[in-house]
């Protein structure tokens, strides 16, 4: 096992399945958002935690933060059934399983949970981010994490077409949630035709052109904008896609490293998600853990931009891939803080 240390306990309130992951506090306490999903067996919901602490160990690392990666779980097994109450239990009992790292360990929203949650996890340690803002939180960070993908995506521009002006250029958006809809306003505002799709039908609307999902990452475009889940750039796909440049938030969007060389022997540049996505999380812990001011926090989610044409650039220069670059930069780090 290459993480530093996994628990995994009952809930004694709720019964639940509670899975804490760390990967690494090389380079400072563990972060990394709680997880609260169905798995068909909670050793699934361990495989994430792993999985996840993982990548948030190279996305805070490449982001240049003090701190290193970890995971919650809170995983809900067949037939569970997850009342308000239980649901509230669930997050108390992860509270104090977060206390008991004594401060080597910050949760913040994941998959199934959001500020509010974290008011409640809060109740049992203050080792807690994305607070809502009438707990002296800062809420979501969906906001920043749009900021800086929209950032990485102007660097990548200015890498594939010379330059940054989005002025004419199609980009597609899949998944029009929180950080997708964000963007979709930002690119066309700076110019672009914006082509979104989303599964919930119901995210349609006259603003933008509309693709089915099934379509969406295949239609023409100069940019492809991963925003719904991970998982979606195959070995099967590559062949078929159309964009010479994809830079989203989506989490873990390649099926495995060998995709990279894939897309990278297509011509087409993949900036890789855990640099581009690092926004919220970089804004949140610096704001709510760092105490550093709104604008100071902001300025270091735009500094992704930096990093995202020092990896192309680089990967350019040594004919590597920018996964390549942003893994040795993340290596770089870890081994600096030996
Ligand atoms: N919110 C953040 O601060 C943040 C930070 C880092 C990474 N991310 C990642 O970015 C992605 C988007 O985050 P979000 O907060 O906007 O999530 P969200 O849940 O608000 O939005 C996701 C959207 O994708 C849609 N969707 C789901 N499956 C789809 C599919 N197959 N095709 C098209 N649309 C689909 C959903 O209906 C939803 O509208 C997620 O993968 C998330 O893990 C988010």
């Amino acid at each position: 096992m290459e993480h530093e240390e996994v628990r995994i306990r009952r809930g004694r309130r709720s019964g639940l399945t509670l899975i804490i992951a760390i990967h690494s506090r090389a380079l400072g306490p563990a972060a990394g958002g709680i997880r609260l999903r169905r798995y068909p067996d909670w050793r699934d919901g361990l495989t994430d935690a792993l999985r996840l602490s993982e990548a948030m160990t190279a996305k805070n690392a490449a982001a240049g933060l003090g701190f290193g990666g970890g995971k919650s779980v809170i995983a809900l097994e067949p037939g569970t059934e997850l009342t308000p109450a239980r649901r509230e239990a669930a997050l108390l009992d992860l509270g104090e399983l977060i206390e008991s790292f004594d401060g080597s360990y910050f949760g913040g929203p994941d998959v199934g949970t959001g500020p509010d949650d974290m008011a409640v996890v809060h109740r049992e340690t203050p080792r807690v981010f994305c607070l809502p803002e009438s707990s002296g939180g800062v809420g979501s960070s969906s906001a920043p994490t749009a900021l800086g993908v929209f950032e990485s995506l102007l660097a990548g521009a200015a890498h594939v077409f010379g330059s940054d002006s989005l002025r004419g250029r199609t980009v597609v958006i899949s998944g029009l949630g929180s950080v997708g809809g964000l963007l979709a306003r930002q690119v066309a505002d700076a110019g672009a035709r914006v082509v979104v799709s989303d599964v919930d039908e119901s995210k349609r609307t006259a603003d933008h052109e509309w693709v089915t999902p099934e379509k969406a990452l295949r239609t023409p475009a100069d940019i492809l904008v991963p925003a719904a889940v991970g998982g979606v750039l195959t070995p099967e796909l590559v062949p078929e896609l159309s964009a010479p440049l994809i830079v989203g938030p989506a989490n873990n969007q390649l099926t495995g490293d060998a995709v990279a060389g894939e897309l990278a022997a297509r011509g087409i540049v993949w900036i890789p998600d855990f640099v581009a996505s690092a926004g919220g999380v970089v804004y949140v812990l610096l704001r709510e853990v760092e105490g550093l001011g709104h604008e100071d926090a902001l300025d270091r989610v735009r500094a992704i931009g930096v990093t995202v044409s020092r990896v192309l650039d680089t990967a350019s220069a040594n004919g590597t891939t920018p996964l390549r670059e942003a893994q040795s930069l993340v290596d770089a780090r870890l081994i600096s803080a030996r």
